[in-house]
């Protein structure tokens, strides 16, 4: 029977692409992400991404991007369900943490939204 599997290419709901290359035993995986949106007016380029899944029919998912050209963060936290076409969708809850001078800047550090990934044919 169909199952997720979260190796190959995936794409979001801001058009951006998450290459996820090497799955380890203990659910450990390694990849690359290309963000197609970004706040800060440096150019976008690859970024490293590391994360674990917990293997089942529609597994959890857990990981995160540093930003290559950014002095920020993401961590993605998620599960992959099947839609009613049997295609696997990733919903996934984000917090991307920009760096701060100063404890008093503490408290506008964090944002948060939701992303939905798609498998790239
Ligand atoms: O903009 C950035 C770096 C790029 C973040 C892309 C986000 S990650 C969640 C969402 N899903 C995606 O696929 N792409 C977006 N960093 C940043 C943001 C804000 C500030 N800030 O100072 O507010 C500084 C750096």
């Amino acid at each position: 029977t169909q199952q997720c599997n979260i190796q190959g290419q995936w794409r979001n709901n801001l058009g951006s692409n998450m290459t996820i290359q090497s799955v380890s035993d203990n659910g450990a995986f390694a990849g690359v992400y290309l963000t197609a949106v970004s706040s800060v007016n440096t150019k976008i380029v690859e970024s490293p991404l590391t994360g674990f899944w917990k293997k089942s029919k529609q597994p959890m998912i857990g990981f995160a991007v540093k930003w290559a050209f950014s002095d920020s963060l993401t961590v993605w936290a998620g599960q992959c369900f099947l839609n009613e076409n049997n295609e696997e969708v990733l919903h996934t809850t984000w917090l991307l943490r920009s760096k701060q001078k100063a404890l008093q800047d503490n408290w506008k550090a964090t944002r948060i939204g939701v992303d939905t990934f798609t498998r790239l044919k």
